[in-house]
């Protein structure tokens, strides 16, 4: 609780700053857009709109407690699964130097680097972060696909269900970035990969997502070469998650060794 407390305190004092300084012709964050309407509305007598203090502070807080762990977590299993399947690596690694060599890559080079995108949407189809999702409860009674649930009932999307599906993957329990790829070696979209949900609650933050975990982990690749340390072998290392608010890999060291 004293961390919940600590880092609300902390959310306040930024909060404060950002009005301090609030220029609505400058919005640069979400803070500055939330306080410029709210302040709109004020000015034309709303007083009682969703915009208020402690929604900004709840929505601000749900944004860093949605965003920080869940990236971290799929940073963490990326490491681990390069780690242990060192010919993906080298396929990867392969694959940056030929399209875009050392030059950081951009959003729009991902198009080109279909093999890149395939591992990293495998690594978060293997990681299977959130397992079960967010509880949901139904609004009113709903009868789905023949089930009555009544209104009030939680719901739990099992996620895992989709993400492991032996109908929908060739090989669901091993890591194999082919189940993104076609025959021709380009990247394909997969209905079942729903790592971010689906339906309207699902990831408010999917696209910064993807676009983060796409930059983090090719400038990661580009620079160094991950290895288990000495002693270890790739058999050694092991994926079995430890369970708490998402699956994270279980605690390894590993060897980042430079490229360069
Ligand atoms: C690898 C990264 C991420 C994964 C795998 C992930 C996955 C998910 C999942 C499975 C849900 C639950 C959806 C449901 O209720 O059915 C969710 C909700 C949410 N995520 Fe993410 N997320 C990621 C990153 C982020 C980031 C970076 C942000 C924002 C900065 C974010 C913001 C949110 C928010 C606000 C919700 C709640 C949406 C709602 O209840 O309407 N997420 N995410």
């Amino acid at each position: 609780m004293k961390n919940v407390e600590d880092g609300e305190e902390s959310l306040r004092k930024m909060i404060a700053e950002r009005k301090e300084k609030l220029n609505p012709e400058m919005c640069s964050c979400f803070i500055d857009a939330f306080l410029s309407r709210k302040q709109n509305l004020e000015e034309s007598g709303i007083k009682d709109s969703f915009y208020h203090d402690d929604n900004l502070l709840y929505s601000v807080s749900n944004l860093f407690g949605a965003g920080t762990d869940t990236m971290a977590t799929t940073i963490h299993w990326s490491l681990l699964l390069m780690a242990k399947y060192p010919h993906v690596q080298d396929k990867v690694q392969e694959e940056l130097s030929r399209v875009i060599g050392g030059r950081q890559a951009r959003g729009e080079d991902r198009k080109n680097l279909p093999y890149t995108d395939a591992v990293i949407h495998e690594i978060q189809r293997k990681a299977n972060i959130l397992p079960m999702a967010l509880p949901h409860k139904t609004s009113r009674d709903v009868t789905f696909q023949g089930y009555f649930i009544k209104e009030g009932t939680t719901v739990f999307p099992l996620l895992t269900s989709v993400l492991n599906d032996e109908s929908e993957w060739a090989s669901p329990h091993t890591f194999n970035p082919s189940h993104f790829l076609d025959a021709e070696g380009k990247f394909t979209k997969r209905d079942a990969f729903m790592a971010f949900s689906a339906g309207r609650r699902m990831c408010l933050g999917e696209s910064l997502a993807r676009m983060g975990l796409f930059l983090i982990f090719t400038s990661l690749l580009q620079h160094f070469r991950f290895t288990p340390p000495p002693g270890v072998t790739e058999d050694d290392l092991d994926l079995m998650p430890t369970v708490g608010f998402t699956l994270s890999p279980p605690p390894h060291e590993l060897c980042a060794v430079s490229r360069q």
